[in-house]
């Protein structure tokens, strides 16, 4: 249960967030640049004071204790590994801060090599890595704690885009065969859905909407919420603000009954071509179309046409 604010002079990063983490699930901490993730996770990680609330994991109440006595282990994005140490040594090194012995160390430390399939590089430097292989050691040496809960702060951005697909594979994997929690922040939307089992989208401090990825895609409360998923139009029709999928919206001529509109854009993009058309009010609209049944009739821009919905499609917006 993490209940915390954050103030940094008169700053207020965090606002009286409060959230109840499900055990042993996948959580991303999803919203734009400054929005407050990276305080939150570091608070819960203990590298940041808390300013007012608290931090309770499995009852215990951790909010004032050292990092290393949490039960949390966290992953950083630059993924600060000891240049001078092996692979092997920089797994094992905070075991030897402990004190445990040499050969007790490196065994544990071989084990989680294995675990992120590394036990050949073993005797590496660092520099000798490729930036997956060493986001895979600082897994492991994050691991090697058996910590309750793994932190992970946009433990993907310096990947190239091949690399961070398969990590993402990865990391969902690992999480689900350790059956501990991870609680990673990210500003991407697409990562965020492929990787969690629940979602908190924060904006200005504050948590916009939590809940299982599917719920906080397919039912955003928001405006905020439905323009940051993505996949949505924000269209203000008479009784408010509605969200309504860019795939739920067809096109035909215009017909009595449906929406009327004047096509602004069509872009192909392989499976799909997306259509963008102005409605009354001055609004855009944009449908996806699968290409086939596009292309079997397709429009262009200055065409007149219709736009259907099902009003099942249409998600009444609080904000
Ligand atoms: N040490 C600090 N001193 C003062 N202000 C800070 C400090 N760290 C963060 N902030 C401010 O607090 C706010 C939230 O920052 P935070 O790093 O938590 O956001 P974020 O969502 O993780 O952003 P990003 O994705 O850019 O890392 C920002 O306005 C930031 O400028």
């Amino acid at each position: 249960m993490v209940a915390v604010t954050k103030r940094y002079g008169a700053t207020v990063a965090v606002d009286a967030i409060s959230y109840r983490f499900r055990s042993d699930s996948y959580t991303c901490l999803l919203g734009p640049s400054g929005c407050g993730k990276s305080s939150t996770l570091r608070m819960i990680a203990g590298h940041e004071s808390i300013s007012d609330g608290s931090v309770v994991l499995a009852g215990r109440d951790i909010s004032t204790l050292p990092p290393a006595q949490r039960g949390t282990a966290m992953m950083f994005q630059n993924y600060a590994l000891f240049p001078h140490l092996s692979v092997l040594d920089n797994v094992a090194f905070s075991l030897k801060m402990k004190g445990t012995g040499t050969s007790e160390r490196h065994a544990r430390a071989r084990e989680m090599l294995e675990l992120v399939d590394l036990t050949d590089l073993a005797d590496r430097m660092p520099d000798q890595l490729s930036g997956g292989q060493q986001q895979r050691v600082a897994l492991a040496r994050a691991l090697i704690t058996r910590p309750q809960v793994l932190l992970l702060d946009e433990p993907l951005s310096a990947l190239d885009p091949f690399l961070r697909i398969r990590m993402r594979g990865e990391l969902r994997k690992l999480q689900k065969e350790l059956g501990i929690s991870f609680i990673h922040v990210t500003h991407g939307q697409d990562e965020a859905l492929a990787l969690a089992d629940d979602i908190i989208v924060m904006n200005n401090a504050v948590i916009e909407q939590a809940g299982p990825a599917r719920d906080v895609f397919n039912a955003p409360a928001t405006r905020f919420v439905a323009q940051f998923m993505g996949g949505h139009n924000v269209v203000a029709l008479p009784d408010g603000h509605f969200a309504i999928r860019t795939d739920a919206v067809s096109v035909t001529e215009p017909t009595q009954g449906a929406v009327e509109g004047n096509v602004t854009a069509v872009e192909y993009q392989g499976t799909h071509v997306s259509l963008s058309a102005r409605i009354t009010g001055d609004q855009e609209v944009m449908a996806l179309i699968p290409d086939t049944t596009f292309f079997a009739n397709p429009h262009h821009p200055g065409d007149r046409i219709g736009l259907h919905w099902d009003a099942n499609d249409q998600h009444k917006l609080t904000a």
